[in-house]
This record gives structure tokens, sequence and C-alpha cells, in this order.
């Protein structure tokens, strides 16, 4: 398992090894034991799944509130994703700033989304199936949103704004500047430092 650096401290992308033979590949895609030994000390309790028909699909900019934030590890079983994250710690040299990392089910990267940060992907290919591991269970009382093309963050989706196929809930999230936001700076995340940007 190899862990690349991005340009939110936090923020980082996986990427397992696949070993390979006649028949395709067999690749551990998840394993405590080796996070941790990378320093990302994290107990995933849920499974999720989507699949998003159409080129241009963006689901997001999601969140949890506490007491049920989730930190997320995110990656493709079909298809290929840009996927966003977006730090909203008040406090944060990094705050409201995103990163975008492509993930796809041929390069089998993953990114991991700590708590205290906005995620959502935007998909490239039609049939896209994401499947991500959340260190808690869904509260929906404790469900939170932005806009997708809050000019405040300024993502860039690779799509125009109008283009983009989103759920009725999306289309109304507030801006982040509108938000009550819970979430605080707590300092730097010491698996995150001295790595590698991903090429
Ligand atoms: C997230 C979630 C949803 N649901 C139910 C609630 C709705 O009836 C239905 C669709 O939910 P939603 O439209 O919020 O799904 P997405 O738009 O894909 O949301 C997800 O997409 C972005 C990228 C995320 O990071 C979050 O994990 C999550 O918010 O699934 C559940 O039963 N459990 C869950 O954990």
């Amino acid at each position: 398992m190899r862990i690349f650096g991005t340009a939110l401290d936090g923020v980082v992308v996986f990427v397992p090894r696949r070993f390979g033979d006649a028949r395709g590949y067999f690749s551990e895609t998840w394993s405590r034991r080796v996070l941790a030994g990378l320093g990302v000390d994290l107990d995933f309790v849920q499974d999720n799944q989507s699949l998003s028909r159409t080129v241009g699909t963006v689901r997001g900019l999601h969140f949890q509130r506490p007491p049920h934030a989730q930190a997320k590890l995110v990656r493709v079983g079909r298809g290929r994703i840009l996927d966003v994250a977006v730090d909203i710690r008040v406090g944060s040299p990094t705050y409201g700033k995103w990163v975008g990392v492509e993930l796809s089910a041929e390069d089998g990267r993953q990114l991991l989304i700590p708590a205290g940060f906005l995620h959502g992907f935007v998909t490239r290919e039609p049939d896209t199936e994401v499947i991500y591991k959340c260190s808690d269970y869904y509260a929906p009382d404790c469900d939170g949103a932005v806009r997708f093309d809050d000019p405040g963050i300024g993502v860039d989706w690779g799509i125009a704004p109008g283009d983009a196929v989103l759920s009725d809930k999306d289309r109304a999230a507030p801006l982040l500047r509108d938000l009550d936001n819970p979430f605080r700076y707590a300092g730097p995340f010491a698996y995150s430092a001295g790595l590698e940007a991903l090429a």
C-alpha cells in the first residue's frame, strides 16, 4: 500500500498493491493494520456504494455533523470520478480550500477524507460505481451539505454547473458562508507529514 499527500493536510491518496496474473489481479483494498502502520488510526463501521448512470453526476458536497462526523475512504469499483474534499475546519490554514483527485477502477486509487471536510465527486464515465468506508454510521439528523458550485470555494468540476446531474437535496444546499459550521481546526495530521505528492 503506497500513500501520497495532496494539497490539503490530512487528505491522502492510498494505492493498494495489485497481484496480477493471467486471470486478472487480486488486491487487499483495505486493512486496518496496514493503515494503522501508516499512522491512519481509523475504525470504519459502514460501507457505502452508489451507482451513477450519467457522466456529469455530482454527489456532494456532503458531511455529517458531530457527534456522527465521518471520515471516508473512497474508491471506484467501476468507471471514473473526480473526487473532491474541502477543508471546512474554522481556523484551519486551508479553510475553504479544495483538492480534487481522479479515482478510477483501473488505477485502484483511494482518497481519505477526514471528518471536518466536505466530500463530493463528479462522474467521468457512465455507470460509475463508488464504494466508500465511513468511520461513523449514517445519522440523518446530522446530515449536512454545501452547494457544489459555491463560488466561495470554487471547485472546478470540469463541467458547466448547469450540466451537473444533481439530487434535489444538493440543488438546494446552502453556501459555506451560510452554514452553521460545527468544525474547528485542531492541528495538523501526523500521518500527512512529509508525504510526496501524487504525480
Ligand atoms: C449517505 C446515506 C444515504 N442513505 C439513504 C438516504 C437516501 O434515502 C438515499 C440517498 O441518499 P443521498 O441522496 O444522500 O446519497 P448521496 O447523494 O450519494 O450522498 C452521499 O454522497 C456523498 C458523496 C457522500 O460523501 C455521502 O456519503 C453521502 O451524502 O440513501 C442511507 O441509507 N445511508 C447513508 O449512509
